[in-house]
């Protein structure tokens, strides 16, 4: 079994406890009453390169990254160094995340914030919605083309935003048939986990201009940033590289200003 199948395996076992206990329209209900989401795609078409902040524990890759007893302070500093989004992961089993952490950082900051887990059904959709995510990923290579744009289009009939995760241009091509507007190239392999940066350089210039280009892992300071920048990307998407900083902040602010920089290309639209 993949690490990508293991995960969602363990996924919908969880989503099936949590429904079980909480039907959907009692989620439902605490999501019609949560504030609107932000307009995400305002903020990732801000001029410059933006930086995704992501709040992660533990991955499969490394193991323990960094103990974050209090993901919203987190979030707060990542805000501070100018960070466009905060990604929060979710999901328990293998990143230590909850939804307690995603209500947490939503409550502190007011830019957009990114629900990351492995979105497999529509329950997990309202589920974001209700702890306050604006954005929710989806992950092509988790998903049969059907179940992809019904999630797509739920994700967005509740106002939020799907960022569309790839691995290959097939992927990509899925991910522009069920209609997404945000990309996320991510660089890291799901079945061997190794990092490679060039995925980005290889499938990023075959998207449409007018789509948003996210690069994701790999970014270890403000020079893979002008790398992806290079390439097209409009945004990075950070984790093990801010939550192992000693200084957060920092960390973003450094590679907020390397994506601002007159010569830092981006792709215009
Ligand atoms: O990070 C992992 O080991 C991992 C393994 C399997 C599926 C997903 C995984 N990570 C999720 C992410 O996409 C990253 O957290 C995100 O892109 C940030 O990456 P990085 O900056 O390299 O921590």
């Amino acid at each position: 079994m993949s690490v990508l199948d293991d995960i969602v395996a363990g996924v919908r076992e969880d989503v099936a406890a949590r429904q079980a206990a909480t039907p959907l329209a009692e989620v439902q209900a605490v999501a019609r009453d949560t504030r609107p989401a932000l307009d995400a795609l305002a903020a990732l078409r801000a001029p410059g390169v933006g930086v995704i902040a992501e709040v992660k524990r533990k991955s499969p890759s490394k193991g323990a990254l960094a103990a974050i007893a209090d993901p919203a302070a987190l979030a707060v500093q990542y805000a501070a160094g100018g960070a466009r989004v905060i990604s929060v992961l979710t999901e328990g089993r293998r990143f230590g995340g909850s939804h307690a952490d995603l209500a947490a950082v939503r409550a502190a900051v007011d830019v957009p914030v990114l629900n990351k887990d492995f979105v497999v059904s529509s329950y997990q959709v309202h589920e974001a919605r209700a702890h306050g995510a604006d954005l929710v990923l989806l992950i092509v290579a988790a998903l049969d083309q059907p179940v992809l744009t019904g999630l797509l289009e739920r994700i967005e009939s509740l106002g939020m935003t799907a960022l569309v995760e790839v691995h290959s241009e097939a992927e990509a091509d899925r991910a522009l048939s069920a209609g997404a507007s945000v990309i996320g190239v991510n660089a890291r392999d799901l079945t061997t986990l190794s990092v490679d940066r060039s995925t980005f350089e290889r499938i990023a210039p075959g998207l449409p201009s007018e789509v948003v280009k996210i690069a994701e892992s790999g970014v270890r300071g403000p020079h893979d940033l002008i790398s992806y920048a290079g390439a097209g990307a409009d945004a990075v998407l950070v984790g093990e590289g801010l939550v192992t900083a000693g200084d957060p902040r920092q960390a973003v602010a450094d590679l907020v200003t390397a994506g601002s920089h007159p010569a830092t290309p981006r792709t215009t639209r």
